[in-house]
This record gives structure tokens, C-alpha cells and sequence, in this order.
């Protein structure tokens, strides 16, 4: 039996702080998504939102131009542009909204030179098939189809527990992982393993997903020195408590539902509850 710690607020209060007189929007962190696609550009525009949301100060896109321009609606805070590899990034998230059978040679070179670099990265959905082999530390965010699909690749046996599933195939690829769900469990290579309770079924709804990979990128750009894995588990925390503050659930209450943008805009009054 594989043993799970449960991860906390007071835990990931650790992750978060307020900026001081001598920060700048640099050193709050820079982060890099090269996400979404012509088939999903509100993915993109979900992970910028969530970035931002999460208290990054500066968020950097690069993507069709489909997806860019509803960044830009968005968002017109965000630069967008090819040569965000070649300025300041401290964390990248890649692979929401695409779909790997759909990517191109030049997509494909790109992504694997994001992941051949030192610069950390969050690896989500269409770009999951990438991680292994990948030489810049990595936090993959598989889903349990996506998790399963990554088992038959890397010719593990899918099924059986979670938790143990997760360790394995952490030690595999030698990155993190943060298996979604309900309960959210991260584990790392070493074994280490934590779980982090959703608290509201609410948060099962598309696009959800897009908005925790940019909390991740803005959780890690902010904390270069910390160990991906507590990383990982405190991005997931902030990010079901936006979705409890989002549907309103209480002690006395189920709450009500909600879609993927009201957990990005629940995230500013979830880092002030994490930081209270
Ligand atoms: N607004 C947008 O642009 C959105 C884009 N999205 C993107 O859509 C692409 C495809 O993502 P999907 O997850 O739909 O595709 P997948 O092909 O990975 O999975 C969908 C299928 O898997 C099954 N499944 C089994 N367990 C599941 C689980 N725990 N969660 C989800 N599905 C499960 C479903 O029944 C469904 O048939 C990704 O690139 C994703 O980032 C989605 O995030 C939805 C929102
Ligand atoms: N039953 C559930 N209760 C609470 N949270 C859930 C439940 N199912 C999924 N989640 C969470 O919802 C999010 C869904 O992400 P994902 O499956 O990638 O969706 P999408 O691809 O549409 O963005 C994840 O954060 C996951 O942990």
C-alpha cells in the first residue's frame, strides 16, 4: 500500500506570497504557454486567464492565430508572439487544446526543443505523448483516459491503484505527476505522493483542466527553487478552493454550477484566503 499524504492549506500557503517593494512583474514569474489549437482555442485563452489569475507578471502566448486573437480578447495584458522562447521564461505549459494526431513536424520540433531546454514544464493533454524522454524537469497532468493511454505507452499495466499507478509511472519518466479527478493525487519520482480533495463534483467540467495547467505555470514560475511535486499539489489546492469559493459551497450547502472561467476568476479570492 502505497503511502499518501494528504496536502493542505497550511501546506500550500508556503507557495504563495504577497509581492514586496522590491519585486517587478519579472520576479513574480514568467510564464510561457504554447497551448490551445484551430480545433480548441478557448483552451488557450482558459490557461492564459488562469495564469494571470494565479498572480503571474507576465504571461507570454504562442499559438495559431486563431487562438492567439482570443487571447488577445481576452486578455490584451498577454504578449503573444514566436519569440517568447528567446526572452525571459521561468515555467511553460504546453499541450491543452491540441490534439497530438492533429500536430505538425514543425509543432512536434518546437515542443521538443521547449522540452529538451531547463526551463521547467508543465506538459498537459495533446502534448502528453512528448514527456518521455523529455530532459527539462516536468509535471505531466493526465486525466485517467490520458493516464491509462500513457501506461500502454510506456508499457505499464493500466488499472490497479491510483496511487501506486501514479508512482510507477513518475519513476518511469522521471517527472511529476498530477493525476486529476476528484481526489487529485501528485507523485513524484522519488515516491513521494500527495492527494489533494477537489471538495466540489462542480469542478467536473470542460475546460477545467485548461485552467489548472496555467495555475501550475504561474505556481511554478513563482517558485523556481521548490520541489515540482509540492508544486504541483499546492496549484491543485488553489485550485479546488477557486472552485468551492466559485460555486458557493459551504458547510450547510452543495453550491450551484459553474463553468471553467469562474474558477479563473475565483482565483485572486483563493490566494487571499491561502494568504489570510
Ligand atoms: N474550451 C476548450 O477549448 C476545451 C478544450 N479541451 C481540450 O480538448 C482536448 C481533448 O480533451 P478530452 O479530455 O475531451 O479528450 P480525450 O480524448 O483525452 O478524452 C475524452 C474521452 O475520454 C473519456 N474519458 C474517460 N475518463 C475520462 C476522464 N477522467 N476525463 C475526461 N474524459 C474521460 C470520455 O468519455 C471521452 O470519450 C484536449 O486538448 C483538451 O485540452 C477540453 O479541455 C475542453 C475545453
Ligand atoms: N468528480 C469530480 N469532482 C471534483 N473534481 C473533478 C471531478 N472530476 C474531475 N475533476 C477535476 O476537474 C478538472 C478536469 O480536468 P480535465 O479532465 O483535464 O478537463 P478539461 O480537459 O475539460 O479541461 C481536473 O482538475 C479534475 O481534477
Amino acid at each position: 500500500m502505497v503511502e499518501v499524504r494528504e496536502w493542505t492549506r497550511s501546506d500550500t500557503s508556503r507557495y504563495f506570497r504577497a509581492p514586496a517593494a522590491e519585486d517587478d512583474k519579472y520576479t513574480r514569474g514568467v510564464v510561457a504557454l504554447r497551448t490551445g489549437s484551430a480545433a480548441y482555442p478557448g483552451a488557450a485563452v482558459l490557461g492564459v486567464e488562469a495564469a494571470w489569475r494565479t498572480g503571474a507578471g507576465f504571461v507570454r502566448y504562442v499559438g495559431e492565430e486563431r487562438a492567439a486573437d482570443a487571447v488577445l480578447a481576452r486578455r490584451p495584458e498577454t504578449v503573444v508572439g514566436a519569440d517568447a522562447g528567446r526572452s525571459r521564461v521561468d515555467a511553460w505549459v504546453i499541450g491543452s487544446g491540441t490534439d497530438p494526431a492533429l500536430r505538425t513536424d514543425a509543432e512536434s520540433v518546437a515542443l521538443r526543443e521547449i522540452l529538451a531546454g531547463s526551463v521547467p514544464v508543465v506538459i498537459d493533454a495533446g502534448a502528453l505523448d512528448l514527456a518521455p524522454g523529455a530532459r527539462a524537469p516536468f509535471l505531466i497532468t493526465p486525466h485517467a483516459r490520458e493516464f491509462a493511454r500513457l501506461q500502454e505507452r510506456l508499457r505499464l499495466q493500466p488499472g490497479g491503484e491510483r496511487a501506486e499507478g501514479a508512482r510507477q509511472v513518475a519513476a518511469n519518466i522521471g517527472g511529476t505527476v498530477l493525476l486529476k479527478g476528484a481526489r487529485t493525487l501528485v507523485a513524484a519520482p522519488d515516491g513521494t505522493t500527495f492527494a489533494i480533495e477537489a471538495g466540489t463534483g462542480w469542478l467536473a467540467t470542460a475546460g477545467t483542466g485548461d485552467v489548472l495547467a496555467g495555475v501550475l505555470g504561474a505556481v511554478t514560475a513563482a517558485n523556481p527553487d521548490a520541489p515540482l511535486a509540492e508544486i504541483a499539489a499546492a496549484g491543485a489546492w488553489v485550485h479546488g478552493h477557486a472552485a468551492r469559493i466559485a460555486a458557493d459551497v459551504t458547510a450547510g450547502s452543495p453550491g450551484h454550477p459553474i463553468v471553467a472561467l469562474d474558477v479563473a476568476a475565483a482565483l485572486p479570492p483563493a490566494i487571499a484566503d491561502v494568504l489570510a
